[in-house]
């Protein structure tokens, strides 16, 4: 990487080539006339793609080059993207223009930019069909009926797995990167296990250093496109995350825009994504979230019975930086993701069982009175984090509120007195949030996996 360019200055974000041999994908990327960018995926143990899944194969790395890139666009977020396969068919182009705009509205928002007008990937004339696009129906490729189910490391993962193990379907624990965490939990789910590594360019780190435009990314996304290669290379019909209802929800509104740090674990993602793997990869692979119809209080009461994971999971996001300081235990006990947690698991489980598998009393702790706040969206927004709604957190505390065992606590009682005196009794059932919804993706094979959720 040259050390003379300036991030911030760039002209052109160019998608320079993708390549597969071995079991390793490289994905290379540059800005204007600057050196490449290559991230490489590691499919281990990878069987030859079998002919019949050629063209299959060819779409699912393509888009996986195409969708990893927003790590890299963001650096410099030039206002040309070009292609150098040429120009996309319109449902790729709108999926990417989508999955930039709002993967990236976060980023976007907290840096004081607007990327609305700004990305626009080159594409065909309207109804017209590119190079490499059926245009219609991919064929269907008789892949194996069986699921990647991809593993977070938290609770939500965790329950997907165990409702796909209830109906005895064929499943494999897949997780994205070396994470020894996510290793643990997937091992003791007692599931086969497939552990695909992901390696940034180190060009990308060189670039933040001098000074590139950083933040969220939609990560979910990436490993989404990681997993759809993964299913036609090892042969599976069905890739089932693990993406709650409340991921759905903005995380704030600003001028007129939805932020949503969520926002490639929402329900929309989920349809351009699933389609398009329908029309341009294969029929019969599907892409859903198991967790969609359920909030984040209905996943907590379904973990709460998990038992087994209890020494192993955690939520913490801040295990899983690649570079930085990790917690020295599971649990950070500062993040937004701690407290939401704990305070979700709450009303499922006896205090002592909770106490102990986070070492402390996040309730009882008057410093973390601001990050409670946040969550409430009591003098503040939805932090920027995987946590639940607003009023689902408040209809959680309001719970606590009525609980002898929990009512003493400092920031319970804070509620009580201070908070809890501004809301409307009447919207504060925790029952409510227990119900699922009807919408959902779940192809019909894993459907009955459902009812062991709600
Ligand atoms: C672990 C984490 O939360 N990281 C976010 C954090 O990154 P940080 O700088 O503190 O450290 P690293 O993770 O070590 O990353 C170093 C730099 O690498 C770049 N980068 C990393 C991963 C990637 O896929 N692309 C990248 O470009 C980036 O320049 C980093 O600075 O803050 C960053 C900036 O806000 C975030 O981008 C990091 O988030 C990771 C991509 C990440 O994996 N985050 C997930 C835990 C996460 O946020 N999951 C969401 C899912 C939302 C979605 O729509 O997909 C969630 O759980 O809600
Ligand atoms: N490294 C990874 N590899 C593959 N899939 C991942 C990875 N990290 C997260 N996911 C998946 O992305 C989805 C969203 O992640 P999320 O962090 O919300 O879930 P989780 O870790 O299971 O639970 P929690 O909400 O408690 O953190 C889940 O389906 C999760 O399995």
């Amino acid at each position: 990487m040259s050390n003379t360019i300036q991030p911030r200055l760039t002209r052109v974000f160019r998608f320079v080539r993708c390549s597969y041999a071995d079991g390793v994908a490289e994905l290379a990327y540059a800005f204007d006339d600057g050196e490449e960018l290559v991230e490489r995926i590691r499919f281990p143990h990878a069987p030859a793609v079998p002919a019949a899944r050629a063209t299959a194969f060819d779409a699912a790395l393509k888009l996986l080059h195409l969708v990893a890139g927003v790590s890299y666009y963001k650096a410099g977020v030039p206002p040309r993207i070009e292609l150098a396969d040429g120009p996309l068919d319109d449902a790729t182009a709108e999926l990417l223009d989508q999955l930039y705009l709002h993967g990236l509205a976060e980023f976007a928002y907290r840096n004081g930019l607007d990327l609305r007008g700004r990305i626009a990937f080159p594409r065909v004339g309207s109804g017209t069909k590119a190079a490499g696009s059926h245009g219609g129906v991919a064929p269907a490729l008789d892949l194996p009926k069986r699921t990647l189910v991809p593993i977070g490391g938290g609770k939500d993962s965790l329950v997907a797995v165990e409702a796909i193990k209830s109906i005895g379907d064929e499943a494999t624990a897949v997780w994205v990167g070396n994470s020894a965490l996510i290793a643990a939990c997937a091992e003791r789910t007692g599931l086969p296990t497939l552990n695909i590594q992901r390696e940034l360019a180190p060009g990308l780190f060189e670039l933040n250093r001098l000074g590139a435009w950083n933040g969220h990314i939609p990560v979910t996304a990436v490993n989404s496109a990681i997993l759809a290669v993964a299913a036609v290379v090892y042969g599976y019909d069905s890739i089932a995350f693990a993406n709650e209802r409340s991921a759905s929800a903005a995380t704030l509104e600003y001028e007129g825009q939805q932020v949503n740090h969520q926002w490639s674990k929402s329900l929309a993602f989920e349809t351009l994504l699933g389609d398009w793997l329908h029309t341009h990869v294969a029929a019969d692979l599907d892409y859903c979230s198991l967790l969609r119809p359920y909030s984040e209080l209905a996943i907590t009461r379904a973990f709460a019975k998990l038992t087994p994971y209890f020494d192993v999971f955690s939520s913490c996001n801040r295990n899983f930086r690649l570079l930085g300081p990790k917690p020295v235990d599971r649990w950070c006990g500062q993040c937004p993701k701690c407290h939401f947690v704990f305070l979700a698991l709450a009303p499922f489980l006896p205090k002592p069982r909770l106490l102990a598998i986070f070492g402390r009393n996040l309730l009882d702790d008057e410093t973390q009175a601001a990050g409670f706040d946040a969550l409430l969206e009591y003098q503040d927004h939805k932090p920027f984090e995987c946590v639940g709604e607003g009023a689902e957190a408040r209809a959680a505390m309001y719970a606590l509120s009525q609980r002898p065992e929990w009512q003493e606590d400092a920031l319970v009682e804070r509620f009580r007195s201070e908070i809890l005196t501004q809301l409307d009794v009447a919207q504060l059932a925790l029952e409510p949030w227990l119900e699922p919804s009807p919408e959902h993706r779940v192809p019909a094979r894993l459907q009955a996996a459902l009812a062991a959720i709600g």
